[in-house]
């Protein structure tokens, strides 16, 4: 079977491609009372992120997640909420064997849905709780799955493999250089992985790790392995959880929008600002009046920033930040990620009390937990602008304030208010 061209990510030409995303498992290794790919990650379920890195993939037509009846409800919950497309619930097995075949009969039986799906020429299958995964490897797997039947992602060992006898010693060890990893994305011939689900022994569907083995024995299909990127691995215990919250938290903080009014000290500071993040993280810069329509904020919301500094005098800042809340509620960013928006006032008056009242921390307090619900996290930050000799240093330390803010996206601590 030729395979057909595939011309970067655009959709394959007559390939129609589906995936199955075995989430049914109860995650004993990870501990604790819910399944993993239900625990919370920057406050979304883990298996959200899988599924919307299925989504983005707009040759995927149908994307089955196979989950334990009870948590049905929760699944559809989560499609409800995050407004997922294209997703199919189906119930689980007791093994993920007997699930990943459950997502499969979709296809071909009408008892698991109630309506029957177009049968894809190439099915993916792709652990739910394997969050990371981009379209690169994705493509791979199924163009390798057209040619050879069966592909499978592969990764170097990390400890080598080793045997013990009957008494618990080391029996022999294996030369860890000639075998690698089997890991997901693995991609198949939807008849011929069908057809192996089929064949195989109850003994397989109870005790089998391996769909790529099942293709082998019962199909005679050798699977091309295709080496993934490190990326690929699997939520398995509670440290890959905090790892992938860690990941997570680091990909939402690559990218600063600073957003200054133009009167001068605003616009000096959101300069001296610019000039001092940037050498740390990426940094968009408007310093015009906020119109609902600002074309430049519109495209910074659409290309996926999650961190916005806000700076103005402090008499109008909360007014100020309320337009730029307006236009993230209207966006689907919060919805999926939480937002961080920190509210930079510029004290320029001459004295020297502590410029800034009890009410207004209150306001502050009350409107970061108004749009907390919201998934912004609002936190203040005074800059006094009073000696402009000192003035550079107290911008380089607001600055520093502004990262660990943006890295540590904290939602206990929202409201508050920082002095640089
Ligand atoms: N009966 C099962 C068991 C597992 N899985 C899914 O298969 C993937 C990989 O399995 P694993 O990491 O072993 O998940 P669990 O079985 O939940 O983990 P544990 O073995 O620690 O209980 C997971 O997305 C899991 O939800 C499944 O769909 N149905
Ligand atoms: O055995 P587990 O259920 O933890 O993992 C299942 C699969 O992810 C694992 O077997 C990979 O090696 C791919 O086959």
């Amino acid at each position: 079977m030729e395979p057909s061209s595939w011309t970067g990510d655009a959709r394959p030409a007559g390939t129609p491609v589906a995936v199955v995303l075995p989430a049914g498992g109860s995650g004993e290794r990870l501990g604790g009372a819910t399944p993993k790919q239900f625990c919370a990650v920057q406050g979304r379920p883990l298996v959200s992120y899988t599924v919307q890195a299925m989504e983005r993939i707009s040759w995927i037509s149908d994307i089955i997640v196979v989950v334990s009846s009870e948590k049905i409800e929760t699944m559809k919950a989560i499609i409800e909420k995050y407004g997922h497309k294209r997703v199919m619930i189906v119930k689980g097995g007791i093994t993920r064997h007997r699930s990943i075949f459950n997502g499969l009969k979709v296809f071909t039986e009408n008892e698991f849905s109630n309506h029957l799906l177009q049968k894809p020429e190439v099915v993916i299958i792709h652990d739910a709780v394997r969050p990371f995964v981009e379209e690169d490897i994705l493509s791979k797997v199924v163009m390798a799955a057209k040619e050879h039947g069966a592909a499978g992602a592969i990764r170097p060992l990390v400890s080598t493999v080793i045997a013990s006898a009957a008494d618990g010693c080391l029996d022999h060890s294996l030369e860890r250089a000639k075998y690698r990893a089997s890991e997901m994305p693995q991609a198949f011939l939807f008849d011929i992985i069908y057809e192996a689900y089929q064949q195989c022994t109850d003994y397989d569907l109870d005790y089998g790790t391996e769909c790529l083995h099942l293709a082998l024995k019962y199909c005679k299909t050798n699977a091309k392995l295709v080496e993934g990127t490190a990326d690929l691995w699997k939520v398995t215990y509670k440290r890959d959880l905090y790892a992938a919250e860690s990941i997570i938290k680091d990909n939402l903080s690559q990218q600063v929008c600073v957003i200054t009014d133009v009167k001068e000290a605003a616009a000096q500071v959101g300069f001296l600002l610019h000039e001092s993040l940037k050498s740390q993280i990426k940094v968009e810069s408007i310093s015009v009046c906020l119109s609902k329509n600002d074309s430049h904020l519109q495209n910074i919301l659409s290309g996926q920033c999650y961190n916005f500094v806000c700076v103005n005098d402090k008499k109008h800042a909360l007014q100020e930040t309320q337009q730029v809340v307006d236009m993230l509620e209207k966006s689907n960013i919060p919805l999926l990620y939480p937002v961080v928006l920190i509210l930079v006032l510029l004290d320029i008056s001459e004295n020297i009390s502590f410029s800034i009242g009890m009410e207004e921390l209150s306001r502050i307090k009350k409107f970061a937990r108004e749009v907390k619900n919201e998934n912004i996290l609002v936190y203040g930050l005074l800059i006094q602008c009073k000696d402009h000799l000192l003035l550079q240093d107290t911008v380089n330390s607001a600055a520093a304030l502004i990262l660990a803010l943006i890295k540590d996206r904290n939602p206990e601590l929202v409201g508050q208010l920082l002095v640089a």
